[in-house]
């Protein structure tokens, strides 16, 4: 297999994907084809030593890794596009588009590729992903290449390709719910006394430092929780009244609502 890997669609995911691969020293600049329509947004890519193009059909005849990272709405046209430049035998595609089954993409392209879908978050740029990998069909040899590319820049977990869409909301969209509650919570310390910039880093810290009791220790938060909480004391009177706002009812429900929306976003707009 050509040792390149071309990124079809630089936007959020791809960049973060590509700086991922770099710094975790996966790929050297110039094994990395980006493409855009806009190439010029891409000129500090470029810069760095990556290859940049806006042609996807001559980026995927370079390679032999495809990673698809455009929207939902945007793929069919894409997969008209590249569909020439395909070698079925020599390829391997990876999807991180949400909504969209490998059986989808292959009946597109009236092609039988070997896909993987691959589900990380934008933390994938700093090599701290949560990747989910999901396939139907491809070889458990090319499954691990793409374990062996994402366990790179985070963790991977494999998982039923049917689980795909719920994996784009808790992890990928995740990052958006758990960064708000960082947000959230530095609101309240400004409240309270600190400057803004102060009590967000306190928070970012403080929510650290909570993940990593969970990571490094595998216990479960409620045995955590109940270590802050001391009697009559002030964690438990918060908690409490987070609670008769519905703070764990918030998330629960925003989580099923993305992984509806996931399910529906290629047949929606597709
Ligand atoms: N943003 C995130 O955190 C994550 C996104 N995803 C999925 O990744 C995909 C991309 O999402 P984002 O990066 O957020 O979207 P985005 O809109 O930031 O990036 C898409 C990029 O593709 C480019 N593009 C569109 N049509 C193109 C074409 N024909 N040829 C070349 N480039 C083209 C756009 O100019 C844009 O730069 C979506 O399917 C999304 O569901 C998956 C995991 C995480
Ligand atoms: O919001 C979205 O649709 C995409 C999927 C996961 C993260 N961003």
């Amino acid at each position: 297999m050509n040792s390149k890997i071309a990124i079809l669609g630089s936007g959020n995911i791809g960049l973060s994907l590509a700086k991922g691969l770099i710094k975790a020293n996966k790929y050297e600049p110039e094994e990395i084809i980006l493409t855009r329509r806009n190439v010029a947004a891409l000129a500090d890519l470029a810069e760095a030593g990556l290859i940049t193009t806006a042609d996807n059909a001559h980026a995927v005849s370079e390679a032999g890794i495809v990673v698809l990272a455009i929207l939902p709405q945007q793929l069919n046209k894409l997969l008209d596009e590249i569909k020439p430049a395909i070698d079925v035998d020599n390829q391997l595609f990876i999807s991180v588009v949400s909504g969209v089954s490998c059986e989808d993409i292959r009946k597109q392209l009236g092609l039988n590729v070997q896909v993987v879908r691959a589900m990380p978050n934008t933390a994938i740029a700093i090599g701290h992903s949560m990747t989910c990998i999901g396939t139907d069909t491809a070889s458990a040899e090319n499954m691990q290449v793409v374990k062996s590319l994402f366990d790179t820049v985070g963790i991977t977990v494999q998982i039923n390709e049917e689980l795909m869409t719920s994996a784009t909301a808790l992890c990928a969209c995740g990052i958006a719910f758990f960064l708000r509650s960082i947000r959230a919570a530095s609101q309240g310390g400004t409240e309270i006394g600190f400057h803004a910039h102060d009590a967000l880093k306190m928070a970012a810290q403080t929510a650290k430092g909570a993940a990593d009791l969970l990571l490094q220790l595998a216990s479960h938060p409620e045995q955590e929780i109940d270590k802050v909480t001391s009697p009559k004391g002030c964690t438990i009177a918060g908690l409490n009244e987070m609670e008769h706002h519905g703070f764990s009812s918030a998330l629960i429900k925003g989580i099923k609502l993305s992984a509806e929306k996931a399910g529906a976003l290629y047949k929606k707009e597709g």
